[in-house]
């Protein structure tokens, strides 16, 4: 029975419980109600009885109520007037123990009822692995246990698609130092003196061997070159190779001499060797036949005055390739130029040398 049979029970106490001494008159036209609560005190034609069942009327319509929600399991629990427990113990949990101990009552039952009711492939839908998770703690866990270690956890997961975790590597065996190596160390191995020199480069065939090692060389060029310390002279101011180019490229710089006359003049040895830069008179000097007044270039010459006018009067052709064949003489010299060496007996010198004269 439902809300109107209900509605309609509770009018029918309502009217009997009215002041007037006829309501205590069984009312035979009623039958449902009359007939559910046969055994009520509503069956008895006492007077007494029915005040007593007016007092407590509301206790009554609670408790059939009650009942009536007990055979419907798919009625929510209602507010109950009575003395029973405060319904805020009555508060449902979520939890879906098949146990009713927890002193829930009527809501417990109610709460089995609906956990019977649930489908087991709604619970098989869950397609959250922590929300199935939850869900199978929380439904094999029991009151008294209280919280457990999620022990199902793990084999939800195993039965499930996700896949497991490879295994570990196997770590490898140490290997036992070797009785004949040592202990293990960061430097290189050792080796012969000889690995390691650097490799011979190509420069190093061409460079002269060790004679220590007794090796022949024969098949080598001698080393007979010897490096010599400079000789050079520190110059006067003004007398520096460029100072002498200036001087040279001027037409009328008179390096010649003084009272020579225009033109080549033929120099015999003789006449050379008079010309040997003392009383007063230029050094000349002789290079592959010419003669070349060197007086002028003296103060310029980077190996000095001296080592120059070691060849005057003379020539110096083999002092020059001695010490520098790679001068170029012409290039240094050619404004110096007297004339050429012709022998003592040409006629021609003999009239030069008077003109000099
Ligand atoms: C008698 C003959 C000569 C002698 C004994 C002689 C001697 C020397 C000596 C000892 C040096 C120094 C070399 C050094 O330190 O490396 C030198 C350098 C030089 N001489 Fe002479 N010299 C002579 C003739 C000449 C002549 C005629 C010229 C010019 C045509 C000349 C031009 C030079 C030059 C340019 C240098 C510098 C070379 C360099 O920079 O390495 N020398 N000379």
């Amino acid at each position: 029975m439902g809300w109107p049979g209900v509605g309609s029970l509770a009018g029918y106490f309502f009217s009997r419980s009215q002041p007037s001494n006829d309501s205590a008159r069984p009312d035979s036209t009623s039958t449902n109600p009359a007939d559910i609560q046969s055994d009520s005190p509503l069956s008895s034609s006492d007077t007494q009885d029915l005040k007593e069942t007016r007092d407590h009327g509301a206790d009554v319509i609670t408790n059939l109520a009650e009942e009536r929600d007990l055979e419907s399991p798919q009625s929510t629990p209602k507010a109950s007037a009575s003395n029973a427990p405060p319904p805020v113990l009555a508060v449902p949990t979520l939890s879906l123990n098949g146990d009713a101990s927890n002193g829930d009552g009527n809501v417990a039952r109610t709460e089995n009822a609906r956990k019977d009711q649930l489908d087991p492939s709604a619970v098989a839908r869950v397609t959250s692995p922590s929300s199935e998770a939850r869900i199978n703690h929380a439904t094999s866990q029991s009151p008294g246990e209280g919280r457990k270690p999620p022990t199902s956890l793990s084999t939800t997961t195993s039965n499930n698609t996700l896949s497991p975790m490879p295994p570990p590597p196997v770590p490898r065996p140490r290997q036992p130092p070797q009785p004949n190596r040592g202990p293990p160390t960061l430097q290189p191995p050792r080796s012969s003196a000889s690995s390691l020199r650097a490799p011979p480069s190509a420069a190093a065939s061409l460079r002269a061997p060790a004679t220590s090692g007794g090796l022949s060389s024969s098949t080598l060029a001698p080393t007979t070159v010897k490096k010599q310390a400079s000789r050079k002279v520190i110059l006067e101011p003004g007398y520096s190779p460029l100072d002498w180019a200036a001087r040279t490229s001027n037409p009328n710089n008179g390096l010649r001499g003084v009272g020579l006359p225009a033109g080549l003049v033929r120099v015999t040895p003789s006449m050379l060797k008079m010309q040997n830069g003392r009383k007063g008179r230029d050094a000349w000097t002789s290079y592959q036949g010419k003669v070349y007044n060197i007086s002028p270039y003296a103060p310029y010459h980077p190996g000095g005055k001296g080592e120059l006018l070691r060849g005057a009067g003379k020539d110096s052709a083999q002092l020059f390739a001695e010490i520098h064949p790679w001068v170029n003489w012409d290039g240094i010299l050619g404004e110096c130029l007297v004339g050429i060496l012709v022998s003592e007996h040409d006629p021609q010198v003999e009239n030069g040398l008077d003109a000099m004269d």
